[in-house]
């Protein structure tokens, strides 16, 4: 392949940085292009590798390029056919487990075609997601906040999945496999790997039909190499986008010269960023961030209200009607509740009144015309602005279930507000003391937040800092 004149000399951007000056030749080889406008560093970015901006960048600037066949996915490893024949034996709830074995094979490999590209990948004992803290690490730092429970999921699921799946394909290959080498060890830092580094090519719009959404396979993840090396802030400025033959990392804003390139890994949530790539954002500046209420604290607040009334009767439908479930949350996000038409029509069942209920039943859904602008009311009287207003009984029970959320974590948002604003206090905590730090500490604000508009009217006006 010719060099282009416009490209920095490898030295100039690796320095003495050997693995990613053969990661970049091997980019050259496979048709890898890199705008001249950025370099890969691990100076001056967030966190270990990341991309910068060598020169001005334009708001739709291709930053980069990568042919289709330069991911590293289970349809390109060398076992491609082996897993195929093998597809049925392999399907498993994550549909994780052929991409795992791909990697497990190609990273073991000596020769693989993608050899450069592993050399790269972090020492996985530098991974710190959640699953690696101890089980009382997770509930004394991250007690409220959701990860414990998903991690616990997690923990199980993957050890079933190779105990079950994974070790007897693997026996009836055993040129390709060796249990002694891919071990479950291994298999847990693939995963927590995948979680962090991968990429989810998301399904085609033009079949888009509700009807069948949830019915949908997601697509298996799969390693893009040069996008991975992108850190993530939500407010980013490059994304991914997926043309028929490659894929392109394209600027979504203007970037100025020395700015880090950011990619979006999704609209996450601090609780998501720690839980699938150990990291963290401060709350003020993640604008995705949210806190969760589960729906048996909803049940809860609405016994206060209904204690012999309809209430067992109202649960049922509304379990039938999807909107609540066992383990059902529903969300808060800077903005007010992103599941606002499940909330909706859950506090509206639970607050009406018997006639109507029966009524509401017999017809098998409301009676009044369906309205144009009926989600756009929804979603404005569950904002932060319209919550205010809401009908008092419909306010009660958010405030109440609010409350017990807000008292199922291991400490007040006192606690938590001032640890965050001692500097010295702060330092001496260790790195996952101060990440679950920033997870709690920003749900809590958010619930407080929901706590305070919901007061009952009339009540004493207290500072958010009084509350607990
Ligand atoms: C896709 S990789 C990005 C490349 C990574 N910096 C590297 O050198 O391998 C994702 C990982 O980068 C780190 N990361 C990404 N964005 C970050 C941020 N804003 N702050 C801290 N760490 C970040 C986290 O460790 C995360 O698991």
């Amino acid at each position: 392949m010719a060099t282009d004149p416009k490209r920095p000399k490898l030295g100039e951007v690796c320095g003495s940085d050997a693995p990613l000056a053969n990661f970049l030749s091997w980019c050259e080889r496979v048709g890898l292009t890199l705008s001249p406008k950025v370099y890969v560093s691990r100076r001056d970015t967030v966190a270990e590798y990341g991309m910068l901006a060598k020169e001005d960048i334009g708001e739709g600037e291709v930053l980069f390029t990568i042919p289709r066949d330069v991911l590293l996915s289970q349809d390109t490893s060398k076992v491609k056919s082996v897993l195929e024949q093998g597809k049925t034996s392999l399907e498993n709830a994550s549909g994780w487990v052929s991409l795992l074995l791909a990697l497990m094979y190609e990273y073991t490999r000596p020769h693989s075609h993608w050899r450069p590209y592993l050399s790269l990948w972090p020492d996985f004992k530098a991974l710190d997601h959640p699953m690696f803290w101890s089980r009382e690490e997770r509930e004394s730092l991250l007690k409220g906040t959701g990860i414990p429970e998903a991690v616990e999921t997690d923990l199980a699921n993957l050890q079933t999945e190779y105990r079950d799946v994974v070790l007897p394909f693997m026996r009836l290959h055993p040129d390709l496999w060796d249990p002694e080498q891919h071990t479950l060890d291994l298999y847990k830092s693939l995963v927590a790997f995948i979680m962090a580094y991968s990429f989810q090519e998301p399904l085609d719009d033009d079949d888009d039909d509700d009807d069948d959404e949830e019915d949908k396979v997601p697509n298996p993840p799969m390693m893009v190499p040069m996008a991975d090396m992108l850190n993530h802030v939500s407010n980013h400025n490059a994304n991914l986008e997926y043309m028929p033959d490659s894929l392109r990392m394209v600027a979504v804003r203007d970037v100025r010269a020395g700015e880090e390139v950011f990619n979006t890994y999704g609209q996450m949530a601090n609780w998501q960023l720690l839980h699938m790539y150990g990291f963290v954002e401060p709350h003020q500046t993640n604008s995705n961030d949210t806190a969760d209420v589960q729906t048996s604290s909803i049940y809860k607040a609405a016994e206060q209200r209904e204690r012999q009334g309809l209430l067992v009767e109202k649960w049922k439908l509304l379990c039938e009607m999807d909107m609540v479930g066992e383990k059902g949350t529903f969300i808060f996000g800077k903005t007010g509740c992103l599941t606002d038409t499940e909330l909706y029509t859950t506090l509206k069942i639970l607050c009406m009144q018997p006639e109507l209920f029966v009524e509401f039943k017999e017809n098998e859904g409301w009676e009044e015309a369906e309205d144009e602008n009926e989600e756009e009311k929804i979603t404005r009287s569950l904002s932060i602005e319209g919550l205010p207003a809401l009908d008092c009984r419909w306010k009660q029970i958010l405030h109440v279930s609010v409350g017990f959320t807000l008292d199922s974590y291991g400490e007040d948002i006192q606690t938590d507000r001032k640890l965050l604003g001692d500097e010295t206090a702060l330092a001496n905590l260790s790195s996952r003391a101060r990440r679950a730090l920033h997870v709690r500490h920003g749900q809590k604000c958010i619930l407080q937040k929901i706590w305070h508009l919901t007061q009952p009217t009339g009540a004493t006006t207290q500072s958010l800092s009084d509350q607990s």
